[in-house]
């Protein structure tokens, strides 16, 4: 079986109080991106043993701390599942608050339930997603949502970006969460996110922002100015995705969003919602 493991943007951003379990609670709207991985899930012959081959985007840490082999580990836990081959290939950067890891676990998560008949509904899916990760239960569903809590609790919202051109910017500077998560002091949110993505995408520059990019852009000057060149170049709305170092551009309207000149080493996603 093969899947393509999407990637997140984060239309705002709040980071509203501290949890006792350590993590924050944090409120944003999620929307899936159609930059992806591939990923490829194998039933094996009888005797092989579980095997993950990674090819693509270098992934740091070892192999088998890799968010895929845990998302079957974790399935394995509960069900009598054989042995697998997994071949991802990686292409969504990391560390780039696009949520890449989490939809390949989220993905691996999908592809082990159809492949092996487990009728796991997405309610039980995204239980086991939550348990790998805080962004990971979102691509269980994979649509726009409004999220809270850990950002792993959803509400539906009637948006639809289907279409808009979109512009994604990563350069080259893996920012951790842990770290991003440390810099920003939890506080009520500025706007009323649920309302303002309700309104026009015009007004989105005025009233929808991301507390990452607040605290991260003084000290990686970068990222505004990333920014401020997707504005110049005509964006309708541009921010940091997550907690970056990822920052897109939507340019509604248009058939595909500007060419910039990039320095070559950044990674670049252009296309449509
Ligand atoms: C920044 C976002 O991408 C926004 O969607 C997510 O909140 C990050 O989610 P994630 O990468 O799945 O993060 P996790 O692997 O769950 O947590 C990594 C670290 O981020 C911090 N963390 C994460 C999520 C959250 N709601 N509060 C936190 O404080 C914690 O220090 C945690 O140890
Ligand atoms: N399949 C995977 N893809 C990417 N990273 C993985 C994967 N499996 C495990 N990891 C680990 O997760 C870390 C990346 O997590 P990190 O949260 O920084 O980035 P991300 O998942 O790409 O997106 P985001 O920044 O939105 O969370 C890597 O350093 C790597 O060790």
């Amino acid at each position: 079986m093969l899947v393509f493991p999407n990637a997140k943007l984060n239309l705002g951003l709040y980071i509203t109080s501290q949890r006792p379990d350590g993590f924050r609670n944090l409120e944003s709207v999620f929307v899936p991106l159609p930059w992806t991985d591939a990923l490829e899930v194998l039933p094996v012959v009888a005797g092989a043993e579980t095997a993950l081959a990674l090819t693509g985007i270098p992934i740091p840490g070892e192999p088998t701390t890799n968010l895929c082999l845990r998302a079957y580990e974790l399935l394995k836990a509960d069900f009598n599942l054989p042995p697998v081959q997994l071949h991802l290939h990686k292409v969504v950067p990391i560390g780039a608050g696009l949520g890449g890891g989490s939809g390949d676990a989220a993905f691996a998560l999908r592809a082990l339930n159809d492949l092996f008949t487990l009728n796991l509904p997405a309610d039980a899916l995204e239980s086991y997603a939550r348990r790998l990760g805080s962004d990971c239960a979102f691509f269980i569903r994979n649509k726009p949502v409004f999220a809270y809590e850990r950002g792993d609790v959803f509400e539906d919202i009637s948006l639809d970006l289907t279409g808009v051109a979109c512009k994604v910017i990563y350069p080259g500077l893996h920012i951790s969460t842990a770290e991003a998560y440390s810099r920003v002091q939890p506080h009520t949110p500025r706007h009323e996110l649920r309302t303002a993505i309700s309104q026009p995408l015009e007004t989105w520059r005025d009233t929808i922002s991301n507390d990452f990019e607040d605290a991260l852009t003084p000290h990686y000057p970068i990222l505004g100015e990333i920014k401020a060149q997707l504005y110049a170049a005509g964006a309708t709305y541009a921010s940091l995705s997550g907690s970056g170092s990822a920052v897109f551009g939507l340019f509604p309207g248009q058939e595909l969003p500007p060419q910039l000149p990039l320095p070559s080493e950044y990674q670049v996603w252009d296309g449509r919602l």
